[in-house]
């Protein structure tokens, strides 16, 4: 039976929503890509199955999932429409990338499925954004506030439940060796096109309400997502961050590449000392080790050049926060100045995808630091673009 509805069918979703939604073997999930055909199709003539290849020290894993029972292209209207309808479907959850929540035709396909439960079931449901943004329920609630017109909006209010979540398992993009490795793992006569690769390692913190109940999900809900949010946005996808900007013009092309570079490892350990200042939780040695090992780990071959995609969206969950807390204690901390300075030369030199690139590449080739800090716009980014030490030491170092 479909009792989930996802927005954003990728490797994530597959390795993380899809693998906890499995533990329920009563739940099934309808998962719709934004436009793409090729993995819906793919997926459907495996019958919605797929394996997860999960890569560790202690060798290679495969583990069937069978949780997803469509998988539909998103331009298949009438069956979101439909799935989004059904009364047995009590939470949509979404991986829309960083820059979905600013794309107004994301936010639109959104608010479409919204409308028809509202004249089709009208049951309540709990939207569930699993990418990684500071507060996602809440930035998620407002992109579609904004523009929901007022009777929907008003419906919104009373029957949609906005949940913040943390969501971790790092799942890079499946290569053909990747292909080659699961068809050799495989029984006879089992074939799998569309394989994922992961970690072991996986959480999920969610926080919020869930007005038409809640999923057996073995993941963790609390109160208040925050503190999970800034140990994972500021340690693991600010690390992220600063090796994509920094790494490639060391010569890496991976994340484990990257980190076994020493300078590389000396600019992320710096960041994680100046991020571990403001984090205020626990446990943050323990953390950071089991970053180092999980970076480290040579069969996951994280391409820098996929982490570096949309920096405009991720800079400021990331980085400027730290950054800017840093120099209120009149601190220039090399780590966030290194990763600010590599997004610098990224956008002036780079291979920008980047729904901003038009505003902000012109920035970094005439105007430096100082010009994209002002074009990012973010309150952070205009208080750091009037901060001429910062401004200065960022464009010295920017290579
Ligand atoms: N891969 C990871 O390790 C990881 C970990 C945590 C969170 N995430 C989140 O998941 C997102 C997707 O990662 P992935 O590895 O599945 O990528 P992917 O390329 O495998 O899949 C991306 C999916 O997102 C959809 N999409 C892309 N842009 C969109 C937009 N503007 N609006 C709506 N849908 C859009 C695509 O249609 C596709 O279905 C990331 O951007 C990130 O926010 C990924
Ligand atoms: O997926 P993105 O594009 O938001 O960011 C790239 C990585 O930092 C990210 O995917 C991490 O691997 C992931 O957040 C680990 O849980």
């Amino acid at each position: 039976m479909i009792t989930a509805v996802h927005l954003g069918l990728g490797a994530f979703h597959r390795a993380h929503q899809a693998a906890y939604t499995a533990a329920d073997p009563e739940a099934g999930i309808a998962a719709y890509t934004f436009r793409s055909t090729a993995l819906p199709e793919a997926l459907t003539a495996q019958g919605g199955r797929y394996h997860l290849l999960i890569r560790s020290d202690d060798g290679p894993e495969l583990r069937e999932i069978a949780s997803i029972v469509r998988a539909r292209p998103g331009t298949d209207l009438e069956s979101w429409r439909r799935d989004l309808s059904s009364g047995s479907v009590s939470v949509l959850t979404l991986t829309i990338t960083e820059a979905g929540y600013a794309d107004p035709a994301t936010i639109g396909r959104v608010l479409d499925g919204l409308a028809a439960r509202r004249t089709g079931s009208g049951a309540p449901i709990a939207l569930v954004p699993c990418d990684n943004l500071p507060g996602n329920g809440s930035v998620l609630r407002d992109a579609l506030l904004r523009v929901a017109e007022p009777g929907l909006g008003a419906w919104i209010d009373e029957h949609v439940g906005f949940v913040d979540t943390v969501v971790d398992r790092i799942t890079p993009a499946t290569t053909a060796d990747d292909l080659t490795e699961v068809a050799r793992l495989l029984p006879r006569g089992v074939r799998d096109d569309v394989p994922v690769v992961t970690e072991p390692f996986s959480e999920w913190v969610l926080a919020g309400e869930f007005p038409h109940g809640r999923p057996a999900w073995p993941a963790r809900f609390v109160d208040d997502a925050a503190p999970y949010a800034r140990r994972k946005l500021w340690f693991l996808n600010g690390a992220h961050s600063l090796l994509a900007y920094v790494g490639p013009s060391r010569g890496a092309a991976t994340v484990d590449e990257a980190v076994r570079d020493p300078e590389v490892a000396r600019l992320m350990e710096s960041w994680w000392d100046a991020a571990a200042r403001h984090a205020r939780v626990d446990c943050l040695d323990d953390y950071r080790g089991a970053l180092r090992t999980r970076f480290a780990q040579r069969g996951i071959r994280h391409r820098l050049a996929q982490i570096a995609r949309d920096g405009s969206a991720k800079i400021p969950a990331r980085i400027l926060p730290v950054l800017a807390l840093e120099r209120a204690a009149g601190r220039l901390p090399d780590g966030a100045v290194g990763a600010l300075a590599g997004w610098v030369a990224h956008l002036r030199a780079g291979e920008v995808h980047d729904p901003r690139a038009a505003d902000l590449v012109p920035a970094a080739r005439s105007g430096g630091a100082r010009a994209v800090l002002g074009a990012l716009g973010s309150p952070d980014a205009i208080a750091l673009a009037g901060d001429d030490e910062l401004v200065r030491t960022v464009d010295a170092s920017a290579p």
